[in-house]
């Protein structure tokens, strides 16, 4: 299965189970995320909701581009696009906190869905990037208005995005993007992270997060991740990045 779902003590986990390709998003991983949140969304038993990659080397390497590289125009990567964008909002706008274990490299569209949750607890080996750029695209999944909208500090969200970097864990927390770094096994790092928070009730996270929420949707925080996604399709059709990415397939 590339993907895996468990529900156990009030956390929800999905995982990323495509560790041959670093947890490439495919369009399985597409549908089953979009079961996840349908399951998930509604349920007042999970009091926190975590995303993270199989393995010990990636969180996720972005979309999977065996597999998007078919999609060769405009019309043709919007549909994939603002299919994730949709769901990476719904990600954001999940009643109660949501935490990316970063357990590994995040690159791209990894790193989009990284920011779509509350948090980011980052293991000290793992390395991040919103390297879009490098492939002549920009972020398509909404990750860009997530980054601008979560981070007040604009000239700091447009160096990460458009000089397409890739930043160690110490630069990540530095930079304010991952919340907290951990060494060693990822379910102590996020046992620890979660033991401050369990302190509380979880209506109490909830409540804070509604508080967000309501900002998002009040400013149209959706329509302007499609309209991200709609203009990263149109770079999506452009002859720099079908070069681009037949440099990264065939390289292998
Ligand atoms: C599509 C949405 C878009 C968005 O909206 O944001 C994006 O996500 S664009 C960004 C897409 N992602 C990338 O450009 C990352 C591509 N991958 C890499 O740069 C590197 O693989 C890595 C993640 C930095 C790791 O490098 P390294 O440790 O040297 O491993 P390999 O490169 O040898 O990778 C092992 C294996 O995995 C395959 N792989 C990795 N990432 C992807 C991917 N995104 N799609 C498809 N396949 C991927 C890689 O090709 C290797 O395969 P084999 O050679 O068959 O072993």
């Amino acid at each position: 299965m590339d993907y895996n779902i468990a529900i156990e003590n009030g956390i929800a986990t999905f995982t990323i189970n495509r560790s041959d390709v670093h947890n490439a998003i495919n369009s399985t991983v597409m549908d089953g995320l979009k079961q996840f949140l349908d399951q998930i969304e509604d349920d007042q038993d999970i009091a926190y909701t975590v995303i993270t990659g199989a393995g010990d080397r990636a969180f996720c390497s972005g979309g999977d581009l065996s597999e998007f590289h078919d999609l060769r125009t405009a019309e043709e990567a919007y549909p994939m696009l603002g299919a994730m964008a949709g769901l990476l909002y719904r990600v954001a706008t999940l009643p109660m906190p949501v935490i990316a274990l970063v357990n590994g490299t995040a690159v791209g569209g990894g790193c989009e869905i990284a920011t779509a949750c509350d948090y980011r607890i980052v293991s000290a080996s793992a390395k991040a990037g919103f390297i879009q750029g490098r492939l002549a695209i920009t972020t398509g999944w909404g990750g860009a208005t997530l980054l601008f909208e979560k981070d007040g500090k604009h000239d700091r969200v447009f160096r990460l995005l458009s000089e397409a970097e890739v930043f160690t864990a110490n630069q990540l927390l530095e930079a304010g993007w991952a919340t907290e770094i951990y060494e060693g096994d990822r379910e102590d790092g996020l046992q620890r992270f979660l033991a401050k928070m369990s302190a509380h009730h979880p209506s109490v996270h909830r409540a804070y997060k509604s508080v967000a929420i309501r900002k998002w949707t009040a400013d149209f925080m959706r329509d302007r991740m499609l309209e991200e996604a709609r203009q990263c399709s149109i770079l999506w059709g452009s002859a720099a990045h079908h070069e681009a990415v037949d440099q990264f397939l065939n390289n292998k």
